[in-house]
């Protein structure tokens, strides 16, 4: 793919102008005809990478405002937002995006949302795609997955990819990071969702507001007016962002069980296998039989349905079509049960308010014991490691702290951060023995949920990646049990 600077800025006119052949933001990725995006970072100055840039054949520069650069030799290109204007050139590079594209943010829940809105689009007959922490995930593209909210050219190739395979509709996962960082601002969007905000992420966003105003920014800047703002309004923040969403001229369709929801879930009953909601819409009551375990999904699965409506699908259809919605990999997913008859399931809660909602979704099965195993990621928020702890001793009647993903910290300093609020936490770091003794445990009408690591196939450790899923890993020991059932 070539084009020239001058195309890429909108046909303005360039001194010398140059051919652009790709664009990055990393030196040691530079090739020959690449823009080289050169950004202050949090642990290294990018901009110190210039002369190897255009050293490693970069055509084109583009940083911050007043950056010196000695005898470049190649276009410079200052702008007071670089990271934005990368990702408007992105979209700009690719050229073309699915006609309908809509974003999910909030802590938890924005993968099941992207998913579900995916698959709803799938039943009402349109091409559609989800993008984010599972990858790409369509009929026609399929990429495994790495930030949950790409870098923009990794973005827009994607985009420009299934646009070109006929794929007209994309749901897409917005990241607090990913919002800060601008990735998504190349992007169309016909609508967005907030799912909820709890805590997460301290360690990048500080302040609870300072984290809040990263999700905003996809309601208050990047939404454009008479766009769709899908809202749960059972969430405090999702009031202040409906007020946003009104000053800024948005649709809006609130969801939830709050009175002001307008599209709300009244009723819930638990089923072996999943749910039966009842739902008002439009003046109609709708009732659901919903195959996902986990009161958490009705929401999820509402929050999906409103991305669809009000980006224009028939809501009775809509509707009707959550009772066929299958279950996201690695949340609330039940793996098999033990010869002893306990039931166990993997899931991807990695925040308190996460591991709180998948315990009391548990809970509500009436288990005859409720354990979990689970730990903290190393090198990210560790205030929530003795929040964690404590949510942990409050719901489930046996708890085992062990690792996930300790990367450059001490694994045994963090799970000892977790045992502060967890003092009769069983703690075995080695997370497959962990999940081992936890189900060589399980009694008849115990369950276990292993919490955290969800779909994920590593461990990091350091900078290395051992291999490690928790769905294998409690598939084999089933099956060496001889359950029968592991898969
Ligand atoms: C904390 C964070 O989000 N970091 C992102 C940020 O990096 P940074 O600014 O901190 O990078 P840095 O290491 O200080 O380097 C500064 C710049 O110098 C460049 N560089 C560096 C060295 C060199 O030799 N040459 C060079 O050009 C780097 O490419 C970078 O552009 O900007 C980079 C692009 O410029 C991103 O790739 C990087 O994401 C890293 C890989 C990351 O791990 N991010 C995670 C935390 C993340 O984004 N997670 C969210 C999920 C959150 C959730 O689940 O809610 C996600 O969307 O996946
Ligand atoms: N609506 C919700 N409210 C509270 N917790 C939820 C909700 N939806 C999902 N969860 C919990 O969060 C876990 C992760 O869900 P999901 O992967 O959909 O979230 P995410 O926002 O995409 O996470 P990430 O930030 O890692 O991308 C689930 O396994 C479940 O434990
Ligand atoms: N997207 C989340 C995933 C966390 C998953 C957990 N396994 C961990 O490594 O902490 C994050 O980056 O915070
Ligand atoms: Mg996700």
């Amino acid at each position: 793919m070539t084009v020239t600077l001058a195309q890429l800025l909108g046909g303005r006119r360039v001194a010398g102008d140059v051919t652009i052949t790709g664009m990055t933001v990393d030196s040691r990725r530079v090739q020959p005809g690449d823009l080289f995006v050169a950004l202050p970072g949090t642990k290294v100055d990018g901009r110190k990478y210039i002369a190897d840039a255009i050293k490693a054949g970069a055509s084109a520069i583009l940083t911050t405002e007043g950056t010196a650069v000695e005898g470049a030799g190649v276009p410079v290109i200052e702008d007071a937002n670089p990271r934005r204007r990368y990702a408007e050139l992105a979209a700009r590079f690719y050229g073309t995006q699915p006609k309908t594209q809509v974003a999910v943010t909030g802590t938890n829940g924005k993968t099941s949302v992207a998913d579900f809105t995916r698959q709803i689009w799938q039943a009402l007959g349109f091409e559609a795609a989800s993008i984010g922490t599972l990858g790409v995930r369509s009929g026609v593209v399929k990429r495994p997955g790495g930030l949950t909210t790409p870098d923009p050219m990794g973005l827009h190739e994607v985009l420009a990819e299934l646009a070109k395979k006929g794929v007209d509709h994309a749901a897409i996962e917005a990241s607090s990071h990913g919002l800060d960082q601008y990735r998504l601002d190349g992007v169309r969007l016909s609508a967005a969702a907030f799912t909820n905000l709890t805590r997460d992420h301290m360690d990048y966003h500080r302040t609870e507001q300072g984290y809040f105003y990263a999700k905003a920014r996809l309601f208050g800047e990047l939404l454009g007016p008479g766009a769709g703002a899908v809202i749960n309004v059972d969430d405090p923040w999702g009031l202040i962002l409906e007020d946003i969403a009104w000053a800024r001229g948005l649709r809006i369709l609130t969801v939830g069980c709050h009175e002001k929801a307008v599209l709300r879930l009244l009723n819930q009953e638990v089923t072996a296998t999943g749910q039966i909601i009842e739902v008002l819409f439009g003046g109609h009551r709708h009732t659901i039989n919903l195959p996902l375990v986990g009161a958490f999904q009705a929401h999820n699965a509402l929050v999906a349905a409103g991305l669809v409506i009000i980006s224009g699908g028939e809501p009775r259809h809509a509707l009707m079509a959550l009772e066929d919605l299958e279950g996201v990999p690695g949340r609330m997913e039940l793996i098999g049960e033990s010869t002893t008859g306990g039931a166990v399931f993997v899931d991807y809660a990695h925040t308190p308010d996460g591991l709180r909602t998948v315990l009391k979704a548990a809970r509500s099965h009436n288990p005859n014991k409720l354990k979990v195993v689970f730990g903290c990621g190393g090198d990210r928020d560790a205030g929530k490691r003795p929040q964690m702890g404590a949510v942990a001793t409050e719901l489930a009647d046996e708890v085992y702290i062990t690792d996930d993903n300790p990367r450059s910290e001490d694994a045994a300093a963090i799970r000892s951060e977790i045992k502060v609020a967890c003092a009769s936490g069983i703690e075995i770091g080695d997370r497959g023995k962990a999940i081992e003794t936890a189900i060589a445990s399980l009694e008849a009408g115990d369950m276990l949920i292993v919490a955290g690591k969800g779909h994920e196939e590593g461990q990091t450790v350091g900078e290395t990646v051992l291999p490690f899923s928790d769905i294998v890993t409690v598939r084999e020991i089933l099956v060496a049990q001889g359950a029968g059932n592991g898969g």
